[in-house]
């Protein structure tokens, strides 16, 4: 070989090494944390709708938090627990790299803030639940703090987190699901200032109360502490909370991410069914107080009447409009003493009902107690009913939800410049299911985003949210933040 090839040969392979160098760097090392923050990649990341922060490093957070569970093998991770410690602490280390400010009130709620130059301006908040249902999928509540957060890193990436208008903070909640107490919003609930003070006497089921929680805690929580702990609505602008579907609608229109009308108002009941206590083999069937075939029917009851209320409900009490989208739920049963061989003394199943319109809620409440009483007098057994949890229906805001919509249709349009694809006209849906901007409806006005899930699938460990629909998500509010 001339010395002109093996020039050309050198020349070859270095210029073929420092390629395979540079996609090995994008590759492993730019999806990694941190982020580097160098002028070089952000002008690049720009060019990309910032996808290694937007979409690769927050699929990575997501599934990270995924792992952090009070229980082995599948993910549960409920208010104030040890999990939830845990993962406080890297939320706030992820925070921190955004650039936040960041510090963790006495109910457990996660703050990481950046002020505006201007400091008299109005506060935008940000945020969703860090808690889970038990056996949860990892997007239910982290997909709504973490877009928040790497929106913020990318601001802070380009310099342009000291230059808000308005002061900004992302509010990561640590109860929405209401799983360990049955109460949902302990911690939204605390800073809208609509936490009812009987929530506080809500035992787990190691008999601690949600007060002896807080206390040990090192929180007292007094009615006047509480009050402390609320947010001046003078002081807020609005609420955004991003968060996946949980339902088919999204996936069914071929979109990524749709902007939420209202939510349904829920309501959450105890229903304590107490009979005779006996033996299985010797009670003869008439002479049976048994209120686990009483609660059978009572759940079969509640099925009938949420399927076909007008056959229950008089029109004077709510029509047919009203009681669309009417769901009920009995998703929790025990027994005591729980035994193929004795006949239960006592089952407490729970009851969950929602639908958009309030006093066709109530309506139905009304009913289904009645209806309740009357079976259990039949049956001699005696029943009681406990209101946990009552919230109203939401309807979100309409200028603030536009704003949110222009900002993921601009959004979406830097996302699909590559392909030089038109993103459609952003849909419009309703949610079934509760969120912590109900809470928060309380305060200030509110808006939310819902990202499209597999299949509709939530409240379960399949549940997944394609890494394309979380950056969608985290562009969206990078440009809410841009425009606001
Ligand atoms: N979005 C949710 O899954 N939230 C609730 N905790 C609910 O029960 O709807
Ligand atoms: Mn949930
Ligand atoms: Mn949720």
């Amino acid at each position: 070989m001339d010395s002109l090839s093996r020039f050309r040969l050198f020349s070859f392979s270095s210029s073929s090494l420092i390629i395979v160098l540079f996609l090995f760097y994008r590759s492993v090392v730019g999806q990694s944390l941190p982020f580097p923050a160098s002028d070089i990649w952000a002008k690049d990341s720009e060019l990309h709708g910032f996808r290694g922060i937007l979409r690769d490093e927050a699929v990575a957070m997501i599934k990270q938090l995924g792992k952090i569970s009070d229980s082995d093998g599948y993910l549960e991770r409920t208010f104030l627990s040890p999990a939830s410690k845990i993962a406080t602490k890297l939320i706030i280390s992820w925070m921190e790299d955004a650039g936040l400010q960041t510090w963790v009130d006495p109910i457990g709620n996660i703050h990481g803030r950046i002020l505006a130059a201007n400091s008299s301006a109005d506060t935008l908040l940000l945020g969703s639940h860090m808690d889970t249902v038990i056996d949860a999928g990892m997007y239910d509540g982290p997909l709504g703090i973490i877009s928040a957060i790497s929106a913020l890193k990318v601001l802070n990436v380009t310099g342009e987190l000291q230059s808000l208008r308005r002061h900004v903070e992302i509010i990561a909640f640590s109860d929405e699901e209401g799983v360990r107490f049955q109460s949902t919003f302990l911690g939204s609930a605390v800073i809208a200032g609509v936490l009812p003070l009987k929530s506080l006497n809500m035992t787990d089921k190691s008999g601690l109360t949600v007060g002896d929680v807080l206390r040990y805690n090192y929180f007292d929580p007094t009615e006047e502490a509480l009050l402390e702990l609320k947010y001046d609505p003078e002081k807020i602008w609005g609420y955004i909370e991003v968060h996946i579907e949980q339902g088919p609608v999204l996936e069914h229109l071929g979109q990524s991410v749709g902007v939420v009308e209202g939510i349904a108002g829920q309501s959450r009941l105890k229903v304590t069914v107490k009979g005779t206590q006996g033996h299985a083999g010797t009670v003869p069937m008439h002479m049976r107080q048994d209120p686990m075939a009483a609660s059978a029917e009572l759940i079969v009851l509640l099925e009938n009447l949420c399927r076909n209320p007008e056959k229950f409900m008089s029109w004077s009490d709510s029509d047919e409009s009203s009681l669309a989208g009417l769901v009920c739920t009995v998703g929790e049963i025990s027994c005591w003493p729980s035994a193929s061989n004795v006949i239960p003394g006592q089952v407490v199943f729970t009851v969950d009902v929602r639908v958009m319109n309030n006093k066709a809620r109530e309506a139905v409440l009304y009913q289904l107690s009645d209806q309740i009483y009357q079976i259990c007098d039949r049956r001699t057994v005696g029943c009681t009913i406990d209101n946990n949890h009552n919230a109203d229906a939401v309807m979100c805001d309409s200028d603030l939800s536009l704003q949110l919509k222009n900002a993921a249709h601009s959004g979406l349009n830097i996302l699909s410049s590559d392909s030089g694809e038109i993103t459609d006209e952003i849909p419009k849906l309703m949610s079934g299911a509760g969120h912590d901007a109900m809470a928060i409806a309380h305060l200030t006005k509110v808006a939310m985003l819902f990202v499209r899930c597999r299949g509709g699938v939530s409240h379960s460990p399949v549940e997944y949210v394609l890494d394309n629909d979380v950056w969608a998500a985290g562009i969206t509010i990078l440009e809410f933040l841009r425009k606001m």
